[in-house]
């Protein structure tokens, strides 16, 4: 819709608002297609998450890093036909370089690894809030941006690293009031897979295209699957041996299937273990399949799920132990997770555990007239400056201040008045309990 240009609203006197705008051409004042704004309800909802995801951060020793949204276009070329880089928010900029909207996290994250070379020691423990952006076709009517939290750890090939970055999984949602009835963490790992791939001789260079396409078990039906399978030269034979093992919800029953010995069976088993020492096993379940849909992966993966199974993956992550050769060095082993800040909000909703945010300020500082302007500024100053916060308020009426004060939730109303202030002093009102006194204007605290 196109917002029709009027006066802009201001709560309160008629003396004080604004002439109304001149006609001019309107823009659409809302954000484009598929984005959002915040506005300061929103905003605060979306900080309280931000903040949880960086104390939850802090506790782990993660070190936050920041990147540009902007990447050139080469980091996100992969051949697997992941749904990631099929929508690409990509463009040629003024210089004749290809240029994306980033679509998520981790190539930046190597990117930075890369360059930042031997000046690091390992393993790193790093995390970033991100904006990521995709260009979904009109006709889906999705969203094209999300924030994610991600946390990655580079550097530490054993698996302890899936282990400390679900304790981090864990540890948000218990933040948050989510418990293990609400959510649970299905992993895997996508060395199951190579294995059977392995026992039908399929020829390596379809391992990231099938994860692709198995990624999509529960999202496209059974047939649809094989038929994609079978379509990228697989045998039917490894097709319904794929099926068969992938739709293992038991450990031990795909020790029997693979055989004992086997790399991916023995990591889940330590994962399994860590999880009981950690104290999250009640969170998670082994599902052979879980792969994840980006390409890169090469070990455990794991996802994060309502488990009233109404909502899309929380967050998910995986191992991924050869991203870096892709981008032309030596490969350092690497393991982490994206968190989006949609899902998450959805389910909050739902378990009704959305916080109460409401605007909560210090004092109103008010000079009841205009030649106190100044006192109520050096008021306002000396409050701030001792951490108050502060919201200095002029030409309004008192009962205007009054309403403000209820609506904004402020504990104490400070009024400047003429013959106080020759006498050095400030009238204090404390808005919860009425009570009304002077105060030396030097001595407020
Ligand atoms: N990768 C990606 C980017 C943006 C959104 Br919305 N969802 C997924």
């Amino acid at each position: 819709c196109v917002a029709s240009p009027t006066a802009l609203a201001t709560s309160g006197d008629s003396s004080s608002s604004p002439a109304p705008m001149a006609q001019s051409a309107v823009v659409d004042v809302n954000p484009p297609r598929g984005t959002r704004d915040f506005p300061p309800e929103e905003m605060r909802l979306r900080s309280w998450l931000f903040d949880n995801f960086r104390e939850v951060s802090r506790s782990m020793a993660f070190e936050e890093v920041d990147f540009p949204v902007l990447e050139s276009e080469a980091l996100f070329i992969r051949k697997a036909g992941e749904e990631i880089t099929q929508q690409l928010y990509n463009f040629e900029d003024k210089g004749g370089r290809r240029v994306v909207l980033r679509p998520e996290i981790t190539p930046s994250l190597a990117r930075l690894v890369i360059k930042q070379g031997k000046s690091v020691s390992l393993p790193l423990k790093w995390f970033t809030i991100g904006q990521c952006w995709r260009y979904e076709r009109m006709t889906r009517g999705r969203r094209r941006e999300h924030y994610q939290w991600n946390m990655d750890i580079f550097g530490m090939p054993k698996v302890r690293a899936e282990a400390e970055l679900i304790q981090a999984i864990v540890l948000l949602f218990e933040r948050l009031g989510i418990t293990s009835s609400d959510v649970g963490i299905r992993l895997s790992s996508r060395k199951v897979l190579q294995a059977v791939l392995d026992m039908y001789s399929v020829p390596q260079h379809l391992f990231t295209q099938v994860c692709v396409i198995v990624d999509k078990l529960g999202k496209l039906s059974r047939e649809e699957i094989e038929k994609e399978l079978i379509s990228t030269g697989l045998s039917s034979e490894a097709v319904q041996g794929i099926i068969e093992v992938l739709s293992l919800k038991s450990l031990d029953k795909l020790e029997e299937v693979l055989g004992s010995g086997v790399e991916a069976v023995a990591d889940l088993k330590k994962l399994f273990s860590f999880a009981e020492q950690y104290g999250y096993a009640d969170w998670i379940c082994f599902d052979a399949s879980v792969v994840r849909g980006l390409a890169y992966y090469t070990g455990i993966v794991f996802e994060a799920f309502d488990r009233e199974g109404e909502l899309r993956a929380i967050c998910g992550g995986g191992r991924y132990d050869r991203l870096l050769s892709t981008f032309g060095t030596e490969d350092v082993p690497a393991c982490g997770f994206g968190f989006g800040d949609a899902v998450i909000v959805e389910l909050l909703k739902e378990k009704g555990l959305l916080p109460d945010l409401s605007r909560q300020i210090d004092d109103i500082v008010f000079p009841l007239d205009e030649e106190l302007e100044g006192p109520a500024s050096s008021v306002a100053s000396s409050l701030r400056k001792k951490g108050r916060s502060v919201d200095l308020v002029e030409d309004k009426r008192l009962k205007w201040v009054f309403k403000h004060a209820e609506r904004i939730n402020a504990s104490r109303l400070i009024l400047v008045g003429k013959s106080e202030w020759e006498r050095g002093m400030v009238r204090v009102k404390i808005l919860s309990t009425r009570e009304e006194f002077e105060v030396k204007a030097g001595e407020l605290q």
